[in-house]
């Protein structure tokens, strides 16, 4: 016991009721009597308590009482619990289904909240984009792993640095990547080859890092299935390395090369921070609502993070000032044209010192670091992902990856350019199609900066009789936003919106929707939409074009139950075997050359 918590207790010591206390206290981890985690209970209990008693009031302040919702089911959680438990949107989609296209809520300590997926609703939200923030836990989250970047940046600030970022972003210079998608794919699918030739075995196939094999070779079945020119491979664990090396490349012209080699430090350290951000615990929950909780109860896991933040700052910064004297070379004409670096550290770097952009608008050396975290961070797991949802849909449906494969096998080079990649409607089609039923973000969430009145699509019915013709939002109401139940909405695409089909794109939809591509909001839209989307989709092509030509995907005979977690982006994990993390175990297998 610690000598202060002695020194309190002393005078009880012979009573029952702390001899009941002592042995409960006994079972518990030394760290949770430290003094230091007595005033975080003691502040935590605090907060608990006032927020209890404030339940009543911010019931009281609601201003859309009758707006038909759930009931509350617990006065300090709100629906918080239920609506993070289970399949990623899954409930809020239930609420949706039974109260209507928006539905009240509340949040911890009873605070009202609002659940949405009413397009005229989103639509004027993500208009008046700086009229709604992001909720402070996401800043106070994110914020300290990866400096303040876009993802976080408000108001004035995000509106500064989008300006300076935006220019990197467009069609001409993501054409300039397109070799970077190329090769790099190509490079995984070499690994795929020799691990196939190699039986999975990652030395024989001549791979650096060895744990590329599936974390579970597959049952006997799965193994019969895949026979001589197949092999079971968790296809996630490579797109992760593949997104991570095309960002590093792409990103600041730095091969972290994590697919064959597992010994870069920038890349581990960038994985680490990725995965602390991604393994969520209660502590860690607690701690975006309470910072200072960061302080209070040191962890194993904020060592980890503090060590491997200052090491990607260090190493990120040698690369900022590297290209910063490049680019004031080029300035002077020491360098050529042909020899300026095309990456997007480099293009940021150029567009921030440009004449175009004022003084006083430009970023500091620490705003445009924070860029490069925030763009490795963005575009890793919500690619990656992507492109596993995409092997997973071609391998459940052989008709469209037959359709696929006629389509990319002939198409006569093994390096389409740009407006080549995108000439390719079928390509295109799949694409569009997952990212629509398969978005990686399921939803997100703005908090009003002002009261404000949203427009609904249509009045609702209220649980007093009357009809609400608009909904009067007080400031710092949490509104969450559901991507993924509007892209998959019948109203938009119809009564077979739930199902898989690429070619529903041949067909206009029913509904317009307020995202920035193809209809859809898995981007999101307005001045706060994702700024690496053309990056992302042609990232996404180039992949899909590469491994359709030279792989076919197969569901596994064992079909282990893959389940979806929601950790900021929404993630496969086979139920079984979540000690291994997020997966997308498939069959996959070389194609023939005589195989259309
Ligand atoms: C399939 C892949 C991707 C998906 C589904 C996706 C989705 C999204 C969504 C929904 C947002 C809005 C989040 C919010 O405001 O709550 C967002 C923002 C953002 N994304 Fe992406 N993203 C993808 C890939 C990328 C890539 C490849 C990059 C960069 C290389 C990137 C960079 C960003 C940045 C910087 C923001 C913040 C923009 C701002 O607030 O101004 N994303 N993304």
């Amino acid at each position: 016991m610690s000598p202060l918590l002695d020194q309190i207790t002393a005078p009880l010591s012979d009573s029952a009721l702390f001899a009941a206390l002592r042995s409960i206290k006994d079972a518990l981890p030394a760290w949770t009597t430290h003094p230091v985690a007595l005033v975080a209970w003691w502040i935590l209990g605090s907060v608990a308590t006032i927020a209890f008693f404030l339940y009543p009031f911010q019931y009281l302040r609601c201003t859309f009482k009758t707006l038909p919702g759930p009931p509350r089911r617990s006065a300090f959680m709100g629906h918080a619990l239920e609506s993070s438990v289970g399949v990623p949107g899954v409930k809020h989609g239930q609420w949706i289904d039974k109260y209507g296209k928006v539905v009240r809520l509340s949040g911890l300590g009873g605070r009202p909240a609002l659940l949405t997926a009413d397009v005229t609703t989103i639509g004027y939200i993500l208009q008046h984009g700086y009229d709604f923030a992001k909720p402070s836990f996401a800043s106070n989250l994110l914020g300290p792993l990866l400096g303040w970047g876009l993802l976080i940046a408000e108001g004035a600030d995000h509106r500064r640095q989008r300006r300076v970022v935006q220019p990197v972003f467009s069609p001409a210079h993501v054409k300039l990547m397109m070799p970077v998608f190329l090769n790099k794919s190509y490079v995984l699918a070499k690994m795929w080859n020799d691990l196939i030739d190699s039986k999975g075995d990652p030395v024989k196939a001549g791979l650096e890092a060895t744990d590329f094999a599936a974390p579970n070779p597959g049952t006997a079945a799965d193994l019969q299935a895949a026979g001589e020119d197949g092999l079971k491979i968790d296809t996630l664990r490579f797109f992760n390395r593949l997104a991570l090396d095309i960002l590093g490349v792409a990103g600041m012209n730095n091969d972290f090369d994590s697919l064959r080699k597992s010994n870069n430090r920038l890349s581990n350290s960038y994985n680490d921070i990725i995965a602390a951000v991604h393994s969520m615990t209660p502590l860690l929950m607690m701690e975006t609502f309470f910072p200072i909780l960061r302080t209070l109860i040191p962890t194993k896991r904020g060592k980890l993070v503090v060590e491997n933040v200052k090491i990607t700052t260090e190493e990120s910064n040698k690369l900022v000032q590297e290209k910063k004297k490049r680019i004031a070379n080029e300035k002077s004409g020491v360098l050529a044209p042909a020899e300026m670096d095309k990456d997007i550290l480099s293009l940021l770097i150029r567009s921030n010192t440009s004449a175009e952009v004022r003084d006083d608008q430009r970023l500091n050396d620490e705003e445009v670091l924070a860029q490069v975290t925030t763009l490795l961070f963005a575009g890793h797991e919500t690619t990656s992902t992507g492109l596993g949802f995409l092997v997973e849909r071609l391998a459940n449906h052989p008709e469209v990856q037959q359709k696929l494969y006629e389509e990319v096998s002939q198409f006569p080079e093994e390096m389409p350019d740009f407006d080549q990649l995108n000439s390719l409607p079928y390509l295109d089609k799949v694409v569009h199609e997952v990212l629509r039923v398969d978005s990686p973000v399921m939803a997100t969430i703005r908090v009003p900066e002002k009261d404000c009145v949203l427009p609904i699509s249509k009045p609702i019915m209220g649980t007093d009789g009357k009809l609400i013709e608009s909904i009067h939002v007080k400031k710092g109401t949490s509104i969450y936003i559901e991507i993924g139940y509007v892209n998959n909405s019948p109203e938009v695409w119809g009564p077979d919106a739930h199902e898989f089909n690429p070619d529903r794109h041949d067909r206009p939809p029913l509904e317009k929707v307020p995202g920035v591509y193809g209809n859809l909001l898995s981007f999101l839209g307005g001045a706060r939409n994702c700024i690496g989307y053309r990056f992302a989709v042609t990232e996404m092509k180039a992949a899909t074009f590469v491994l359709a030509r030279q792989f076919k995907f197969e569901p596994l005979p064992s079909k282990p139950p893959i389940k979806r977690e929601w950790m900021v982006v929404q993630r496969p994990t086979v139920e079984t075997e979540s000690k291994y993390g997020p997966q997308m175990p498939l069959i996959v297998r070389k194609r023939h050359v005589d195989e259309l």
